[in-house]
């Protein structure tokens, strides 16, 4: 039995992941949670002809608990977007109360699930989901991950359009965080290997750290990225399945993850980075999460440069995130 949860199955990002995750066929149970219509995605869903059971869950009678027990994985985009003229930052207000709301709900009824969470902002979302299972002593590293996947799926897309080649074949390494200045592509390291000229990579490495605002601006007070992220976040629940349950070795996927998730390359990694406690790095799954984290390789005076640039802003996302829970518990 394998049972997949989704935090926000009935919004933009919510329903279409739900759909894609109903179609994986690992999962033999889907259950949808939401403060809104998740019993009628639920319905809509469960009539497709696959195996996963899908359930849908409301807040009342212990929709939560309902909802995560027994998950084997938990998938969490609840939140509020953006519009036009925000920062991802600017969302904290509203999401770091339904992020630790949540997470609270996973340590007490979910405690050993894997945790991907999609909900803005991602650099302090991790941490506070981190901060609220310590104080419930529930915390494995090496099950919580941000997904910054899409960060990965828009250098493979934006990159192959400048080289011309099918974007399924190109893979460019983003580590970091998931916002603007902290999304730190590593061009110089794309595969198969092209020599962009100085004015392709700067242009490229911007495109992919602000391409969340060309599809805020585009959807013009509608929203942001929900179906480029929805297919991000399958992808990524499906790579956390094929290591955790099926056990297929060397899948590496890049995750925002806590740095203690691999003390035995850890402490290399941290001085790296300023001795960051969270980043993204491409990470290598295991049958029990994750199991090694990839350092950073050689990168270009460029690619320093905007890791000097990231360090400070990911410190204070990261800050953020564990004094909201540090000092309201
Ligand atoms: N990690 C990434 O790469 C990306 C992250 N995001 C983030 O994902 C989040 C969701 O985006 P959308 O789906 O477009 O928003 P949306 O507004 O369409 O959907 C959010 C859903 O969360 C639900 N919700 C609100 N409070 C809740 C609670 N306490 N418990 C359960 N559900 C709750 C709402 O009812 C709604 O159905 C945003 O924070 C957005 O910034 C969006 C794109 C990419
Ligand atoms: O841009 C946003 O606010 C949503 C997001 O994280 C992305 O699309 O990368």
């Amino acid at each position: 039995m394998v049972k997949a949860t989704v935090l926000g199955a009935s919004g933009g990002i919510g329903q279409p992941l739900s759909l894609l995750l109903k179609l994986n066929e690992a999962i033999t149970e889907l259950a949808l949670y939401d403060i809104v219509n998740s019993p009628g995605v639920a319905a809509d869903l469960s009539h497709i002809n696959t195996p996963a059971r899908v359930t849908g869950y409301l807040p009342a009678d212990e929709g939560l608990k309902c909802a995560l027990t027994n998950a084997h994985l938990v998938v969490i985009p609840a939140g509020v977007p953006r519009k036009p003229g925000m920062t991802r930052d600017d969302l904290f207000k509203i999401n770091a109360g339904i992020v630790r709301d949540l997470a609270t709900g996973i340590a007490q009824h979910a405690p050993n699930a894997y945790i991907l969470i999609i909900s803005n902002p991602v650099n302090s979302t991790v941490p506070i989901v981190v901060e609220v299972l310590k104080k419930h002593c529930v915390f494995d590293p090496k099950k919580i991950f941000g997904v910054t996947t899409l960060d990965v799926v828009r250098a493979s897309t934006f990159s192959s359009e400048i080289i011309g080649s099918d974007p399924r074949d190109v893979r460019v390494p983003v580590v970091g965080g998931h916002s603007g200045v902290t999304i730190v592509p590593l061009l110089s390291q794309i595969s198969p290997q092209k020599g962009f000229s100085e004015e392709q990579i700067e242009k490229l490495t911007h495109r992919i750290q602000y391409g969340g605002d060309e599809v805020v601006k585009a959807k013009d007070g509608a929203g942001s990225a929900t179906l480029s992220m929805a297919q991000a976040g399958a992808r990524f629940a499906s790579s956390i399945l094929d290591a955790t349950v099926k056990g297929k070795p060397g899948i590496i996927e890049p995750s925002y993850v806590c740095l203690d998730a691999d003390k035995e390359h850890c402490s290399q990694l941290k001085d790296a980075i300023g001795g960051l406690e969270y980043f993204s790095y491409n990470v290598e799954l295991g049958p029990d999460g994750i199991h090694k984290i990839h350092g950073l390789g050689e990168v270009s005076p460029y690619e320093r440069k905007l890791l000097e640039s990231a360090i400070p802003e990911l410190k204070q996302n990261i800050e953020k995130g564990v004094s909201f829970i540090n000092s309201k518990l």
